[in-house]
């Protein structure tokens, strides 16, 4: 065997469920983790279904150098079962190795910096709209969480993909079905886990074809998203033929990117049209709930709302003297401290899973005491290994977050102070939220100008706050949404027009 098997970590509960009902269904989401890297380490092994040893990192090291070989560490098979049937082969959440690398390539100008910035009016309307929503609600208390995934559904169709689903009521339903379905947390679905991760190729498509409930909701989805990309990729083809290509959404930009590839590295149709159901779906429930849990702290803070409400109106004033439509985001250093900290603080997916394809060896940071007292500073690990990089515990590791790791206090953002030593991962702020390597969220900077933009929005016109008696905690679904001391998904927030 491996050196996992004599790796230290918490005991089973049960041979059924190993450690997974506390791992995903402990509360707050992330805790039982972090107590487990408290008294085992940066690395330790926990029991998933059925005796199924599992590997759980938070060693920048070891997280490090399993995202950027993606081909030694490929995503796990119960995931790709998934992605596979909801999003289809030719998505980039899907694909691997070689495909993965052209498909990437097609899609990056897409998300570049430049073409992301194009979308500022997009998603100020957008955001303006979510105000006139909360407006309306002066007075009283809205479910945040609900009206927040609303309106980025309606920014990523709308910017990403150029389709305005404000009278596609099948859409916007058949959506919401499929939020409601992800949000569920059950012991049936760590059960499905188990089941997915073992079941063999052929039986794919019988899940197809009889897919459980859940599965049948991203299936709806995906035959949705399918027919209005047909559309969106026979206009635009039109539209290049004609001489006229247009460029108003990142969709667009992918089309034109596409048709001047090469051959060999050009997407095929089929590619395309896939994209659309998993970038929605990838690009809409992480950053609505990334705005959920800002909202939340703020909610709590009303001084940090209140200095964030000073620095967009002078950033309004100074836009406004020198005649420009828009303030420069990234320049309010209030504003994107108080993302990146709610950010580290909430990732809004808490961790992530690999699997070896090989039998390979994993280098640590800081070595690490096995069950028989030895030091280990790598790690062999069986090919077919799962392993999950947790991204809460990376978040707050004091190795490079300091001594104050677990404190949650945007000000550290802006007293000049290093990010320390240990190697940084990921294209933002070192956060793991969109973990590091050729896997790296596609979307990452599109999701910040989003939550940038709607905070910025909010904070000018608004003053949230809990109502009082409420208790709010994070619970981890597939990403992390706030659920109340009932077992309700929603962010009830009190909301004032300043
Ligand atoms: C705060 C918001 C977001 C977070 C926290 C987030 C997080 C992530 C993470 C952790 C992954 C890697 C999953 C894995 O391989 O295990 C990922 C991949 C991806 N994300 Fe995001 N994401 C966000 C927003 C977006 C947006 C807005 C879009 C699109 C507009 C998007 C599109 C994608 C795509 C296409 C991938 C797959 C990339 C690949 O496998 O090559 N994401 N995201």
């Amino acid at each position: 065997s491996d050196d996992v098997s004599s790796l230290q970590g918490p005991k089973p509960c049960s041979w059924v469920y190993g450690n997974m009902i506390e791992f995903i269904l402990g509360i707050p989401a992330g805790q039982t983790e972090m107590g487990w890297f408290a008294k085992y380490g940066d690395v330790l092994k926990f029991f998933a279904c059925f005796g199924e040893e599992r590997l759980l990192l938070s060693d920048p090291a070891a997280i490090k150098h399993v995202l950027l070989d993606p081909r030694v560490f490929v995503k796990s098979r119960k995931y790709q079962l998934i992605n596979l049937i909801g999003f289809g082969e030719g998505s980039v959440i899907y694909a691997e190795g070689a495909d993965h690398r052209r498909i990437r390539g097609v899609m990056n100008t897409m998300f570049s910096a430049a073409s992301v910035r194009t979308l500022t009016p997009v998603l100020e309307r957008t955001a303006k709209d979510l105000s006139q929503v909360c407006e309306l609600s002066s007075g009283s208390t809205v479910d945040i969480y609900r009206l927040l995934h609303q309106t980025t559904l309606r920014a990523i169709t709308e910017a990403v993909m150029g389709y305005d689903i404000t009278s596609d009521k099948e859409y916007t339903s058949t959506y919401e079905d499929l939020l409601v379905s992800v949000s569920q947390r059950s012991k049936k679905g760590i059960i499905a886990d188990a089941f997915l991760s073992r079941l063999p190729s052929s039986c794919v498509q019988l899940l197809k074809d009889y897919p459980p409930t859940d599965l049948k909701k991203l299936l709806d989805h995906r035959k949705m998203t399918n027919k209005i990309s047909e559309n969106l990729i026979a206009s635009q083809a039109k539209s290049i033929k004609d001489g006229n290509p247009l460029e108003d959404n990142l969709y667009s930009i992918l089309l034109n990117s596409n048709a001047k590839a090469s051959d060999k590295n050009k997407m095929s149709v089929d590619e395309l049209k896939d994209q659309f159901g998993g970038l929605t779906t990838a690009g809409e429930d992480t950053t609505a709930n990334s705005i959920v849990w800002i909202l939340y702290v703020l909610s709590q803070h009303r001084e940090w709302q209140d200095r964030l409400r000073r620095e967009v109106k002078e950033a309004d004033n100074a836009a406004n003297t020198s005649g420009v439509d828009s303030i420069e985001y990234d320049r309010l250093p209030f504003l994107n401290a108080i993302i990146k900290e709610v950010l580290r603080f909430y990732p809004a997916g808490s961790f992530t899973e690999r699997e070896a394809a090989c039998d390979t060896t994993i280098p640590l940071s800081t070595p690490i005491i096995s069950l028989s007292g030895k030091s280990l500073t790598n790690l062999s690990v069986n090919k077919g290994r799962r392993m999950i990089i947790s991204m809460t515990a990376y978040n707050r590791l004091p190795s490079i977050w300091g001594h104050d790791a677990n404190e949650l206090n945007p000000l550290r953002w802006l007293d000049g102070r290093e990010i320390e030593s240990g190697g940084t991962i990921g294209p933002y702020a070192n956060l793991s939220n969109f973990i590091g390597g050729p896997r790296t969220c596609l979307g990452w900077r599109f999701a910040i100008l989003e939550i940038q933009v709607i905070v910025a929005e909010l904070m000018r016109n608004f003053a949230f706050s809990l109502p009082p008696g409420v208790t709010i905690c994070p619970a981890s679904a597939i990403t992390v949404v706030p659920m109340d001391s009932h077992g309700r998904t929603w962010l009830p927030l009190h909301v004032v027009h300043l």
